[in-house]
């Protein structure tokens, strides 16, 4: 299927097109025809003259009424441009009918693994409606959808929904005209199935037909051609070949609709900044230059521009050049259930999958992710048509073990053989830790995407249908074939998380040398329990190995191997390695090394890590089927005298899990209320972002934790209305990430204290700076005992003097804190 996928990209479409438009005969009478031209005429009622930067394109969208008379001009000289080419008989029709039906071809069939070779199932008989979400209303810094899971399970009330197809239309009279849309979502979420949906209920006809041409181009295909120049005109002329015959002029009279599915995937720098100016579709430059012109309006200032991608991405995209953002947030419970009503046409099974789903609360959550669906459906269609059942997966370790064990028995169904079903040959064992290795040495180095000569490098030859048949056909696949170079990826990434997992695990256990390379680290050891250990010394012992693979992951900025090593300590455990099928060396494992590997979890010290990132330790336990820790926080929750209660660093760290995921919105969190340590005190801010009010203050908080208190309030900033963080030491680097929270919109804190916080004049400079953008919620800030001096307050004032401004009281004395009425 893979194969016939990846042929299907480019060379079918020429023959498709050749095939199609050949001895055709244009009728120009047509009365689609005639429609079309009057749907052009009339869209270009709505768009602006080229030229103009999308940041500034919403104003000049009003109407004709208030147009100056050069746009006037410009407009009346569109309407003669397109009617001129349609009187003329350019074969207009012709190439949307030939684009649309070559984007139905590419959009009908959907590209999750299959075990059959060639067979596709059609995206509209799985498809299933998904929860978007108009604005952003979740953390955007996490890239990962399992760390998602932890917070989207509930639901907020202020959100808006909004439906796939309707992401370009003005569906309030506060709305201005939308032209570029971002769409957020962590991975599996749906967002290219929503692309996919979108492209082909178009293609159709069904929706959005007052678009001219839909033109999705993913970033993963346009990373191929990235040391490459083109201009607008031949890299649509490469992805799409159905449109050669297109032109320069045909550009700037059609409305248009590019879709750049996962930004996050990209390999490119979009330099918003600074960058070669171009408006002109045949003026040659790279793909970046090209895609930041697009979007800013430079180039095409009427075409619509569509960019999905991962939240630790978006970023890259000015929030001022958005006209909308959007954000997939997976499947409502009803719409999980659908999902399984769709995917299997046993009624009974479906039935006796939701049901099992909905007793196993962990499975439920899990389920809000559109991915972790059809791997449970993979693993529980399984378990439900087996004789003995076994028990349901409880933890991700479980369901990915159990998913591999799956995909490992339908190659020997189908291939025969004389062992159990379940037991992998020499052959299958070779092959998948090949695969592991991929996954393992390229997830090191944050890459998802591998081509043929990676392949080679890890052994993998690349001829081989073993590699796309059987056992590896819902685990790896070939992306696509774009001037004949093969890309290839994982289905998943958390399946690339799991592999990689399994890979190292089986190097620890045939003390492989690639492990010491890898647990080699180059920071002094933060952890007060191996203190006396030389980094350099081999992991010799379980517990040694998995602490040293943790100091690794919490080492990671962005977190990026946290679910590898989630996975790596579920492995531990010989009920996992037992699923696996004897892929993994069964380790004799005493009780005693299992319970020193948890202790060792509970005492982890990680003073120089972000209190976000602790939480992983924590799941770490979990993964473990320990239960001791989360048990012990539910008695504390239920306790009378909290104050009381010494508090661990691992109790804060789950706590402040327990307390982000309440439905509940805590009034009031004071860190000083907490019996436990400093260190402690800071892995509870994640808690921050489900609260109203936050008293935060001499907790000897720095410049780092604001970083992370930075981002616990962007997620949900709807809350917060008070926060105190009087005498810490945030100094002016602290303060100016915490004003990347100040100055977004949905912020609407209306209290800050930062008395006594070692602040200088740059700090009243970021503050400055935040209030204008964002003047409307503020209305008390404190900022005494710092050494601010008179310029820095001088320009604080200044920004009090806008109109919008609402701050009443500021404090800005050295020496008494006196109040001072603005
Ligand atoms: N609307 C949907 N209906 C049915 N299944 C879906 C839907 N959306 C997603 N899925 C399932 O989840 C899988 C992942 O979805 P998709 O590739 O669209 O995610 P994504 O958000 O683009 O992820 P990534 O960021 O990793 O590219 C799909 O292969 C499919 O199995």
């Amino acid at each position: 299927m893979d194969e016939d996928r990846a042929e299907a990209t480019v060379p079918s479409w020429v023959s498709l097109k050749s095939d199609w438009s050949k001895g055709r005969m244009i009728d120009f009478r047509s009365s689609d025809k005639i429609e079309r031209g009057e749907h052009i005429l009339s869209n270009w009622d709505q768009s602006a003259p080229p030229g103009e930067s999308s940041c500034s394109q919403s104003e000049s969208r009003s109407g004709d009424a208030e147009m100056k008379p050069k746009q006037i001009v410009l407009m009346i000289y569109y309407r003669w441009k397109s009617l001129v080419y349609l009187c003329s008989g350019g074969d207009l029709q012709e190439v949307i009918e030939g684009h649309k039906m070559s984007l139905k071809r590419r959009c009908e069939h959907v590209t999750e693994g299959t075990n059959e070779a060639g067979s596709g199932t059609l995206l509209n008989k799985i498809y299933t409606e998904l929860y978007i979400t108009e604005g952003q209303s979740e953390e955007v810094d996490t890239q990962h959808e399992v760390r998602q899971l932890e917070r989207t399970s509930k639901k907020n009330i202020q959100d808006t929904p909004i439906k796939c197809q309707d992401i370009f239309k003005v569906l309030s009279e506060q709305q201005r005209h939308i032209r570029v849309v971002l769409t957020n979502g962590v991975a599996g979420v749906g967002k290219t199935f929503s692309v996919q949906k979108f492209s082909l209920d178009w293609a159709e006809g069904l929706e959005n037909q007052d678009i001219s041409l839909v033109l999705p181009l993913s970033c993963r295909e346009l990373n191929l051609i990235r040391d490459e120049q083109h201009s607008l005109l031949s890299l649509l002329h490469v992805f799409h070949p159905t449109l050669q015959k297109i032109r320069a002029e045909d550009l700037t009279v059609w409305k248009l609709l590019f879709i750049f599915d996962g930004l996050d995937e990209s390999r490119f720098s979009l330099g918003f900044n600074k960058h070669q100016l171009i408006s002109d579709v045949t003026q040659v430059s790279s793909v970046e230059v090209l895609l930041v012109n697009l979007i800013q309006g430079n180039l095409l200032p009427s075409a619509l521009i569509w960019i999905t991608s991962r939240p630790a991405a978006a970023y890259q995209i000015p929030p001022s050049c958005v006209d909308r953002i959007t954000e997939v947030r997976g499947f409502t419970d009803s719409q999980k259930e659908e999902y399984f009503r769709r995917r299997f046409s046993d009624e009974d099974l479906s039935k006796r999958i939701i049901s099992h789903i909905k007793a196993s609360r962990s499975l439920h959550i899990m389920c809000l992710i559109p991915v972790f669906c059809w791997i449970t459906a993979i693993v529980l269609e399984d378990m439900m048509t087996r004789d003995q059942r076994g028990e349901l997966p409880k933890t991700l370790t479980d369901l990915y073990s159990h998913f591999l064990r799956v995909q490992i028995k339908r190659k020997k169904q189908k291939y025969g053989g004389k062992q159990r079903p379940e037991e992998l040959t020499e052959a299958d064992k070779e092959l998948l830790l090949k695969l592991g290795r991929l996954a393992f040495e390229h997830l090191e180095k944050g890459n998802i995407m591998f081509y043929s000569k990676d392949l080679k490098r890890c052994g993998l030859d690349v001829s081989e249908v073993s590699v796309y048949s059987g056992v590896c056909t819902e685990i790896f696949k070939r992306e696509s074939v774009i001037f004949q170079k093969s890309v290839y990826c994982f289905v998943h990434l958390s399946i690339q998380e799991f592999l990689a997992a399994v890979y190292m695990f089986h190097c620890y256990t045939i003390n492989e040398r690639i492990m010491e390379s890898f647990l080699k680290y180059l920071k002094p050891n933060p952890f007060s329990c191996f203190v006396g250990l030389l980094n350099d010394d081999p992991a010799t012992s379980l517990d040694d190995f998995l602490m040293r693979a943790l100091m690794k992951s919490l080492e990671s900025k962005n977190g990026h191997l946290d679910l590898f090593v989630r996975f790596l300590h579920g492995l531990s455990l010989e009920s996992n390695q037992r699923i696996l099928g004897g892929l993994l060396d069964q380790m004799e494992n005493h009780p005693e090394i299992i319970q020193k590997v948890l202790n060792n979890l509970k005492e982890v010290n990680s003073d120089e890590i972000s209190p976000e990132r602790s939480i992983n330790i924590f799941h770490c336990l979990m993964e473990m089927k320990d239960q001791s820790v989360h048990q012990e926080i539910q008695e504390f929750l239920k306790s009378e005298k909290k104050s009381e209660r010494r508090l661990s660093e691992i109790h804060c760290s789950a706590l402040a899990y327990l307390l982000q995921m309440s439905e509940e919105v805590l009034d009031e969190l004071n860190l000083q209320q907490y019996n436990t340590s400093d260190e402690g005190r800071r892995r509870l801010i994640p808690a921050v972002r489900n609260c109203r009010k936050a008293e935060l203050c001499y907790c000897n908080l720095s410049d780092l934790s604001c970083g992370s208190l930075a981002s616990a309030l962007r997620s949900n900033p709807s809350h917060l209305r008070v926060l105190e963080l009087n005498g810490n030491q945030l100094k002016d680097s602290g303060v100016k990430l915490l004003c990347g929270f100040l100055q977004d919109p949905l912020c609407k804190l209306e209290t800050l204290r930062l008395g006594d916080c070692c602040l200088s004049k740059n700090s009243c400079d970021s503050l400055t700076s935040a209030l204008r953008s964002n003047p409307s919620y503020l209305r008390e800030l404190d900022l005494s005992w710092n050494q601010l001096k008179d310029p820095g307050v001088k320009r604080l004032c200044g920004a009090l003097q806008d109109p919008l401004c609402e701050l009443e009281t500021l404090r800005s004395v050295r020496d008494d804190p006196v109040l001072s009425q603005v």
